[in-house]
C-alpha cells in the first residue's frame, strides 16, 4: 500500500515502515498484558527489539547502500529478526529464575529510594561529575571511531594507495586517538575525586548518626558490624555513585556506539555476532550471583580473622597467665585456613569463568570469520570493513559482559546502601532534643518510682519502683550485692537509657528537658576503670571541655590528689599517657579521670568503684578534698562498705528494689540487709 501511495520514494517508505512499527510497538504492549503468554515473551526488551530491529535495519540500509527500504523484505526477515532477541530474551529469563529469585516490588522501590538518595547525597560535587560526564562522551565518541579509520587505511593501503587519503586518515587518528585518551584521563580522575569525596561525606554523616545513639544499640550490635558499614559499606555505595554509573554509561554508549558502526558495516555479521550475547550474559549473570557470593564471605572472613587476632594481641597477658598461647594460635590458623579455602574456591570459579567465555568468544570468531570470508569473496564488504568489524566485535563483547556485571553490581551496592541508610536513619530510643539549661541550678535529683529493664532482656527488670533523692551537697551511697542495680541507677543518671515507668527529676524537671551537653556537664562520671584516651594528661583531663584554660587543669587534677604524681612525670601534663592509658598504674588512671569528672565543675559527681585502686589513705584524702567541694552531691557506689559509713544516706538495693535505706548507724541498729551487708563484707 505504501509503495503504491508514495510511488517508491524510497523517505517516504523509509517513514511508513516506521509508522508501521511504532504502530505496532505501544499495540503488543497494551495487549502484552493481557495476553496468557510466558513473562519472557511479554516482556517490554522483546517487544522493543521485535518492533525497532527492522525499522534500524531498513535505515542503516538507506543509509549505507542506499538501497530503497523494502517493506516485503522488512516483512519476511522478521523471522531472522525474531530468532536472537526471542533465545535472548528466553535464556536472560531462565538466568534470572536462576541467579535471583523475583525481587519484591517493595525491594525494588526501596533500591530506586536508595538510588536517588544516593543522588542527592552527591548533588555538592555537581561540578567535578558534570565535567566527567562531558569528558565521557568525548572520550567514547573518538574512541569508537578509531577502528573506523583503521579499517579506511587497510583499504586504502591495498586499493589504489592515494597519499592525501592515507595522510587525512592517519591525521584524524592520530588526532582522535590522543583527545580521547586526554579525555578518558580526566574523566577517570574525575570520577575517583567525586567518588572520594562522597565517600567521605557518608562516612561523616554516618559517624555523626551513630555517636548521638543510644547505648542498648552499641550493646545490641556487633562492633565488627558498625566497622563495616563504616569503611566497606560507604566505599561500596560511593563507587555505586561515581565509578559504578561511570563505567555502566560507558559501557551503555560504547555498546550502543559498537553495534551501530557494526551494522553499518554488515548486519548479517552483527547478527552473526548476537548468537552467543545469551549465553555470555547466562554465564555472566551466574558467576555475578556466585563470585558476588564468594567475595562477601572471603571479606567476613578476613574481618573474623583480624578480630581474632586483635582480640588475643589485647589480651596477650591474660593468654600468657592460662599458658593458652598454642590454643590460640590454632584458633587464628584455623580461621585463615577457613579464609585461604574461600580464597581459592573464589579463583577457581573466576578461572571457570575465564575459561567459558574464552571458549565462546573463540567459537564466535571462528564462525564469524569463516561468513566474513564468504562476504569478502561475494564482494558485500571490504577487506578493511571486515578488520573493523572485528575491532569492533572484540570490544563489544568484552562491553556486554562489563555492562551486565555493572548492573548487577549497582544493584549490590544498593543493599549496602541500604544497610548504610538503615543506620543514618535509626533514631536513638534516648532523645538528646533537651534545651533547658538554667542558670542556677540547686541540684535536687530525684528517682520517682523508677522501673527499668534492659532492651536486651526486655522481661527481666533491672529496678522495680526505685524512689529516692540526692539533696544538693549531700553524700549518698548505693550499696548491695553483685547484680542488684547499682550500676543500673547510674546509668539512667546518665541517660544511657530511658526508665520504662517513673521518672528521674533535677530540680524538678526530667532530666530529659536538659540541654544534653548541659546535663553532662552537672552529672560526672568515674567508673571503676575509667576510659583514657592516647595523648597528654592535660587532653586527657580537658577532654570534651574546649574552653578549660591550664590553671582549671591544675585545680582539678589537685582536687582529685593527682597533681603530685603528674608533676613527677617526666613531662608533667604533657605526657603521653599511652594507649587507653597503658603507662599508667590503676590507681593514676582513676584518679586522672576524677580530675576529668571536676573540671567539668559538676553538681552531682558519681563514684562507681571510683577508688577501687587507691590505697585507704589516698582514698580518705580523696573524699575529704571532694566534699569540701561547696554545692557538690555525690553518689558512691562501693563494696568496701567502710568508705561510705560517713554518707548522709545510704540507700541498700536488693533485686532492683531500695530495701533499707538510712545513715549507717540507723541502718546497723537492726539486723536487716545493711547489716548482713556489714558481716559479710570487709
Ligand atoms: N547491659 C546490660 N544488659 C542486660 N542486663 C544487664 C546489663 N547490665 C546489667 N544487667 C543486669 O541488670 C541487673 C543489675 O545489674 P547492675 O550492673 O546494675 O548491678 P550492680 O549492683 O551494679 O552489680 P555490681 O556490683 O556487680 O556492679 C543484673 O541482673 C545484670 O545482670
Amino acid at each position: 500500500t505504501s509503495g503504491l501511495v508514495y510511488g517508491h520514494c524510497p523517505i517516504r517508505l523509509l517513514g511508513s515502515v516506521w509508522l508501521v512499527y511504532l504502530i505496532k510497538a505501544p499495540l503488543l504492549l497494551l495487549v502484552s498484558n493481557r495476553l496468557p503468554c510466558p513473562r519472557w515473551i511479554l516482556s517490554v526488551p522483546y517487544i522493543l527489539t521485535l518492533c525497532l530491529a527492522p525499522p534500524l535495519h531498513q535505515t542503516l540500509r538507506l543509509g549505507l547502500t542506499s538501497q530503497p527500504p523494502e517493506l516485503c523484505s522488512a516483512m519476511s526477515s522478521c523471522l531472522l529478526f525474531h530468532l536472537p532477541p526471542s533465545l535472548s530474551c528466553l535464556l536472560c529469563h531462565l538466568a534470572s529464575l536462576i541467579v535471583s529469585p523475583k525481587p519484591t516490588s517493595d525491594g525494588e522501590q526501596k533500591s530506586k529510594k536508595n538510588f536517588m538518595r544516593l543522588i542527592k547525597y552527591s548533588a555538592p560535587d555537581w561540578l567535578p561529575l558534570g565535567a566527567a560526564f562531558t569528558c565521557l562522551t568525548l572520550a567514547l565518541t573518538l574512541e569508537m571511531s578509531i577502528p573506523y579509520y583503521m579499517g579506511r587505511v587497510i583499504d586504502i593501503l591495498s586499493n589504489n594507495y592515494q597519499e592525501s587519503e592515507f595522510r587525512a586518515a592517519i591525521f584524524f587518528m592520530a588526532v582522535f586517538s590522543i583527545t580521547s585518551s586526554f579525555s578518558a584521563g580526566c574523566r577517570g580522575g574525575l570520577f575517583l575525586f567525586s567518588c572520594f569525596r562522597l565517600t567521605r561525606r557518608l562516612r561523616v554523616f554516618l559517624f555523626r548518626a551513630l555517636v548521638k545513639q543510644d547505648v542498648a544499640f552499641f550493646e545490641t550490635t556487633k562492633t565488627g558490624d558498625i566497622l563495616s558499614r563504616l569503611t566497606h559499606d560507604t566505599t561500596l555505595v560511593s563507587r555505586s555513585i561515581a565509578a559504578n554509573v561511570n563505567i555502566t554509561l560507558r559501557m551503555l554508549v560504547k555498546c550502543i556506539g559498537h553495534y551501530a558502526f557494526m551494522i553499518s558495516l554488515s548486519w548479517r555479521l552483527t547478527l552473526l555476532t548476537c548468537i552467543t550475547l545469551p549465553l555470555l550474559s547466562f554465564v555472566q549473570s551466574l558467576y555475578n550471583k556466585y563470585h558476588q557470593d564468594l567475595v562477601r564471605k572471603v571479606q567476613d572472613s578476613i574481618a573474623a580473622s583480624s578480630d581474632i587476632a586483635k582480640e588475643i594481641v589485647e589480651s596477650v597477658k591474660m593468654v600468657q597467665s592460662f599458658a593458652a598461647e598454642d590454643e590460640e594460635v590454632k584458633r587464628y590458623e584455623d580461621s585463615l585456613q577457613k579464609t585461604h579455602h574461600l580464597q581459592t574456591t573464589r579463583d577457581l570459579v573466576r578461572a571457570a569463568y575465564c575459561l567459558a567465555i574464552r571458549v565462546i568468544n573463540l567459537f564466535s570468531q571462528v564462525v564469524m570469520l569463516v561468513f566474513g570470508h564468504k562476504l569478502i569473496q561475494s564482494g558485500e564488504i571490504s577487506t578493511g570493513e571486515m578488520v573493523s568489524f572485528i575491532l569492533y566485535q572484540m570490544e563489544s563483547g568484552h562491553n556486554v559482559l562489563s555492562l551486565i556485571h555493572m548492573l548487577s553490581e549497582i544493584t549490590h551496592s544498593a543493599g549496602a546502601a541500604s544497610k548504610v541508610f538503615q543506620y543514618l536513619d535509626r533514631e536513638p530510643q534516648v532523645s538528646i532534643s533537651g534545651s533547658l539549661c538554667p542558670y542556677n541550678l540547686l541540684g535536687n535529683f530525684e528517682f520517682k518510682n523508677v522501673t527499668f529493664s534492659y532492651p536486651s532482656r526486655p522481661d527481666i527488670p533491672a529496678l522495680q519502683n526505685v524512689s529516692f533523692c540526692l539533696p544538693p551537697g549531700s553524700i549518698t551511697a548505693l550499696v548491695g550485692a553483685s547484680g542488684s542495680g547499682k550500676t543500673t541507677c547510674v546509668a539512667l543518671l546518665e541517660r544511657f537509657y530511658e526508665p520504662q515507668c517513673g521518672e528521674i527529676l533535677l530540680d524538678g524537671r526530667p532530666l530529659a528537658d536538659y540541654n544534653h551537653q548541659y546535663l553532662h556537664r552537672k552529672v560526672a562520671l568515674v567508673a571503676q576503670d575509667p576510659v583514657l584516651f592516647a595523648g597528654t594528661v592535660k587532653e586527657n583531663i580537658s577532654y570534651g571541655l574546649r574552653d578549660l584554660s591550664e590553671q582549671q587543669v591544675i585545680t582539678a587534677a589537685e582536687q582529685a590528689k593527682a597533681a603530685s604524681f603528674i608533676r613527677g612525670m617526666e613531662k608533667g601534663y604533657d605526657t603521653d599517657v599511652g594507649d587507653s592509658g597503658a603507662q599508667l598504674a590503676a590507681g593514676q588512671k582513676q584518679r586522672i579521670a576524677l580530675a576529668r569528672a571536676l573540671a567539668r565543675g559538676p553538681k552531682l559527681l558519681i563514684l562507681d568503684e571510683a577508688s577501687s585502686c587507691l590505697d585507704v589513705q589516698t582514698e580518705d584524702e580523696i573524699q575529704r578534698s571532694v566534699q569540701s567541694i561547696p554545692g557538690l552531691s555525690l553518689l558512691i557506689i562501693a563494696h568496701r562498705l567502710r568508705t561510705v559509713q560517713k554518707a548522709d544516706q545510704i540507700l541498700v538495693l536488693e533485686g532492683g528494689r531500695v530495701v533499707e535505706h538510712g545513715k549507717h548507724a540507723q541502718l546497723l541498729q537492726e539486723p536487716g540487709a545493711y547489716y548482713k551487708l556489714l558481716q559479710n563484707g570487709d
